[in-house]
């Protein structure tokens, strides 16, 4: 029997609108939490167009932004300042609006050109800028994370060997199709995470997020799978029709 279970809290709400304001508030409490606790805050942030607008409500929290710390969840080998960039798209929905020191962002080089050294340098930046550790791994305390209509999270690609991997934070993920190669953090560092919130809206995700919330099923088919063993509080906020409702 195959039987559907949501690992986490879950908040589905009617519209991408309201999934914006559920998740910065998720975000925030995990933020303020981290700062209240720990003095300081490490996050992780994706890409894809469904964080940004709750990224514009989160810059308006009233942070020490000097305490916030940001990394990247994954990145596409693309400069900076291209379209695609993950960089650049979080730098106008939430970098350019929230006062976060320029010491405190922690990018990664998707213009390298040797995508393994980048990926292996970001394993350095998190090893010794995440202070906090959980069983010896950096322990962020927030990753958000979208799913893809295939069922990749981060740049965790269904068929792709990275899901599986557990002796590197980050690594390099070849080009494929008319997807270009990527740099994503692994599981050991997503799994560790003290909190994750992931958004997902839009009908085309219904089949992966079902596929996700299956008791069955492999990572490698769906690998944003491994969401369900993460360790911390897990959180999906998500639009009707995601939901499968609209
Ligand atoms: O760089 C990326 O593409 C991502 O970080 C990726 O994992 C993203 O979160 C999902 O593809 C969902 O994307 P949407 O938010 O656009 O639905």
């Amino acid at each position: 029997m195959t039987t559907k279970v949501v690992p986490g809290l879950l908040i589905a709400t009617p519209e991408p609108a309201q999934v914006a304001r559920e998740a910065a508030n998720r975000m925030a409490k995990a933020m303020r939490e981290a700062i209240r606790d720990r003095g300081e805050v490490h996050i992780a942030i994706s890409g894809g167009s469904s964080p940004n607008p709750a990224y514009e409500l989160l810059a308006k929290e009233p942070f020490d932004w000097n305490k916030v710390h940001v990394y990247w969840v994954d990145e596409r080998a693309v400069p900076p300042d291209h379209e695609r960039s993950n960089y650049r798209s979080a730098k106008a929905a939430f970098l350019d609006r929230a006062p976060i020191p320029a010491a405190n962002v922690h990018r990664m080089k998707g213009e390298a050109t040797d995508l393994d050294a980048a990926a292996a340098e970001y394993e350095s930046f998190l090893r010794e800028g995440v202070r906090q550790k959980i069983g010896g791994l950096p322990a962020l305390d927030l990753v958000v994370l979208g799913i893809g209509d295939d069922g990749h999270t981060a740049s965790l690609f269904p068929g792709e060997p990275t899901v599986h991997v557990t002796d590197k934070l980050a690594c390099a993920v070849p080009a494929k199709g008319d997807r270009e190669a990527r740099l994503t953090i692994t599981g050991p560092v997503l799994e560790n995470a003290r909190a994750s919130v992931v958004i997902v809206i839009g009908k085309a995700k219904h089949p992966a997020l079902e596929r996700v919330w299956l008791t069955n099923g492999t990572l490698d088919e769906t690998p944003a799978r491994i969401i369900r063993g993460f360790r911390g509080a897990i959180t999906w906020v998500i639009d009707k029709a995601a939901g499968g409702m609209g």
